[in-house]
């Protein structure tokens, strides 16, 4: 049995695992897991991840959760070219540096917009006042001056002249407000030329058909939301709403 990859494209991480396999030509088997429809709360996904969050991995009888383990274990077993994470050492020290920052920095504040502008509503059917937008966007603010000055600095990616799996991580988190109207690019010039660079690197189509859930969300808001999910979910709402 070849590989599966358990992955619903609305989500960050999973559009990485996903840019990451096509752009090398790492075969795989697609194994959709809509999160609308709470398939990720099912008894068969959890003896793929336990955890019940998506990405997955499945390689004969080995599975693997979260994105980096994911995506490194993808570099090694298809010893991918190096930029995507460098055999230098202080390059692959800036990658990891980054990862390590990406997940209570951009992750925690670029898709709090989705959960703002359509979860929320989506799922109790209200709407938060502007302020609490704005809250976030002031967060993610910050955030992004620091990727700017700390890790983009004037280098066309993270590392430098070729893109990394750092960067793949940032973009993929990074498109998820552009989805919901926050046009974080906007005025950020710095920020929109890497943008650019990142899809190149990428390549155009690719980029585009791993986004074009996301870029299309606001389609989404008339769907049915299973009720199991919403029950799932609704301490994280509970917080979400405070
Ligand atoms: N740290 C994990 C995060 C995975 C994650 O949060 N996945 C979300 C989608 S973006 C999920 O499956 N959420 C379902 C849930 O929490 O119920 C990674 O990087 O893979």
């Amino acid at each position: 049995m070849g590989m599966e990859l358990y992955l619903d494209l609305l989500s960050q991480p999973c559009r990485a695992v996903y840019i990451f396999a096509k752009k090398n030509n790492i075969p795989f088997e697609f194994k959709h897991v809509e999160l609308f429809k709470g398939q990720h709360c099912r008894e068969e996904f959890g003896k793929i991840n336990i955890l019940k969050k998506v990405p997955a991995l499945k390689d004969g009888v080995f599975t693997l959760a979260e994105s980096t383990a994911i995506l490194l274990y993808l570099s090694r077993k298809y010893n991918t070219p190096d930029h995507w994470y460098p055999s230098d050492t202080q390059k692959r020290a800036r990658v990891d540096e980054y990862l390590s920052w990406h997940h209570t920095n951009i992750r925690g504040n670029a898709g709090k917009t989705l959960w703002i502008k359509v979860l929320i509503p989506l799922f109790t059917g209200q709407t938060l006042p502007p302020e609490k937008l704005q809250e976030v966007m002031d967060e993610l603010a910050i955030s992004l001056k620091q990727f700017e000055e700390k890790f983009l600095q004037d280098k066309p990616f993270i590392v430098g002249s070729e893109i990394s799996l750092a960067d793949l991580m940032a973009i993929v988190e990074l498109m998820q407000p552009i989805g919901v109207g926050c046009d974080i690019f906007e005025d950020r010039p710095k920020l929109s030329e890497w943008r650019n660079q990142v899809e190149e690197a990428v390549g155009k189509e690719l980029f585009q058909e791993a986004h074009e859930l996301i870029l299309n969300i606001k389609e989404l808001s008339n769907i049915q939301i299973d009720p199991q999910l919403k029950e799932h979910l609704a301490p994280v709402l509970r917080k979400m709403m405070k």
